[in-house]
C-alpha cells in the first residue's frame, strides 16, 4: 500500500493514498471529474512502478504538477495556485460584498468549495440573529432591507444628500458589528471562512481586521443594469427561492445606487472590484488575487508556472 505523509500543526501523520482524494483536488482545479479520476489512477500506477510506498504530500504535489503540466498547463497552474492558498498557515478570511443580486452568495459558495473552506456565512444570517437581540424601536433600519433602510430614518437627511445611501450606511454600520464578531471568532479559533453579502462594504469593517494579511475583501459588480436585473428573474425561477421578485424589481433603482456606492468605496479603500459576468472568470480572478495579495509566496508560484 502507498502511504502519504502530511503535517498538521507541526505533527506528522500518514494515510493511505486515495485516488478519490486526489481526483477531488483536481476537479477543484476544474478538471472534468472522469478525467480527474483517470489521472489519479495514472499517478497511482506511476508510484507503484517506482516502488514508492511512502511519499510526502509535497513530493506527491510535485509529481502531480509535473505530469499535469504536460497534459493541461492551465489546470496545472490552477492546481498549484489552489494548493498554495491551502498551505497558508493562518486561517483565511474571505469577505465578498456587493449590491443585492450581483451574486455574492453564489460566488462565495464556489470559492469556498474550490478552496476546501468548510465555513461560510451570509451577512443576511448575521443580520437575522441581530434582529432577535435588538428591538425595532431601538434600531429600525436593522429590520429593513439594505435598499429600503432609508425609509426608517428617524430624521430625514438634508435634501442635498442621497437618502438611499444614508439609510444604507446606517443599516450596514449596524450589521458590521456582527460581521466583525464573526471575523474575530474565526481568527481566534483559527478557522477559514467565507463571509458574503450586501453588508461587506469597504470602509465599514474595522481596519485592524481587514488589514490583516490573511483577510481578503472583494467587491462584485454587474456593470450592465439589464444583466443585473435579469439575475433577480433567474433567482426567482429556482423552485427553492422564496424571495419576492416584485420587491427587488420595484427597488431596483435603489439597488443600482447602492451598486455605484460599492464601486466608489472599493476604489477609495483599494479593494479589488470583480465584474461577475461569468462564474468561472469571477472565481479565477478571486483565486489569482488571493495568491497575489494574501498568500506570501504566491508571486513566486505564478512566476514558477508562468
Ligand atoms: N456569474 C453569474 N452568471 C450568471 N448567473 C449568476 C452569476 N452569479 C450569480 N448568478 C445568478 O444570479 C442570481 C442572484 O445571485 P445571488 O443570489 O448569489 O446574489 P446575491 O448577491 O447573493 O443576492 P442577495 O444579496 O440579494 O442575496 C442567482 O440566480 C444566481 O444563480
Ligand atoms: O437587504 C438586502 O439587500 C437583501 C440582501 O440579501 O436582503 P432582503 O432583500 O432579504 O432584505
Amino acid at each position: 500500500m502507498i502511504m502519504v505523509q502530511g503535517e498538521v500543526s507541526g505533527k506528522k501523520y500518514t494515510e493511505p493514498f486515495s485516488k478519490g482524494v486526489l481526483a477531488r483536488s483536481l476537479t477543484r482545479a476544474e478538471m472534468d471529474p472522469n478525467k480527474a479520476y483517470t489521472f489519479a489512477s495514472k499517478i497511482e500506477a506511476y508510484l507503484k512502478k517506482k516502488n514508492i510506498d511512502l511519499i510526502t504530500i509535497d513530493e506527491l504535489v510535485e509529481i502531480v504538477f509535473n505530469k499535469l503540466k504536460k497534459e493541461d498547463k492551465e489546470i496545472a497552474e490552477k492546481y498549484m495556485l489552489w494548493r498554495r492558498i491551502r498551505e497558508h498557515k493562518e486561517p483565511l478570511i474571505i469577505l465578498i460584498g456587493g449590491a443585492s443580486g450581483v451574486g455574492t452568495s453564489s460566488i462565495a459558495f464556489e470559492v469556498a468549495n474550490r478552496l476546501g473552506i468548510r465555513n461560510m456565512i451570509s451577512t443576511d444570517m448575521i443580520r437575522e440573529v441581530m434582529r432577535k437581540i435588538v428591538s425595532r424601536d431601538l434600531l429600525p433600519s436593522l429590520y429593513e432591507s439594505s435598499y429600503t433602510a432609508y425609509q426608517s430614518l428617524r430624521i430625514p437627511p438634508p435634501p442635498e444628500l442621497d437618502e438611499v445611501l444614508i439609510g444604507f450606511r446606517d443599516h450596514v454600520d449596524t450589521v458590521s458589528v456582527g460581521v466583525e464578531a464573526v471575523i474575530e471568532r474565526a481568527l481566534k479559533e483559527g478557522i477559514s471562512i467565507v463571509i458574503e453579502g450586501v453588508h461587506i462594504v469597504p470602509g465599514f469593517i474595522r481596519e485592524d481586521l481587514v488589514n490583516k494579511e490573511n483577510v481578503a475583501m472583494f467587491v462584485l459588480t454587474v456593470p450592465d443594469e439589464n444583466i443585473h436585473k435579469g439575475r433577480f428573474y433567474s433567482r426567482c425561477r429556482q423552485t427553492w427561492a422564496r424571495r419576492p421578485l416584485k420587491r427587488y424589481i420595484s427597488y431596483f433603482w435603489a439597488i443600482r445606487r447602492i451598486h455605484k456606492y460599492f464601486e466608489a468605496q472599493a476604489r477609495k479603500y483599494n479593494v479589488p472590484v470583480i465584474e461577475n459576468i461569468d462564474v468561472v472568470t469571477t472565481i479565477d480572478s478571486i483565486i489569482k488575487s488571493l495568491t497575489k495579495t494574501t498568500v506570501k509566496g504566491g508571486k513566486e508560484v505564478a512566476e514558477e508556472i508562468g
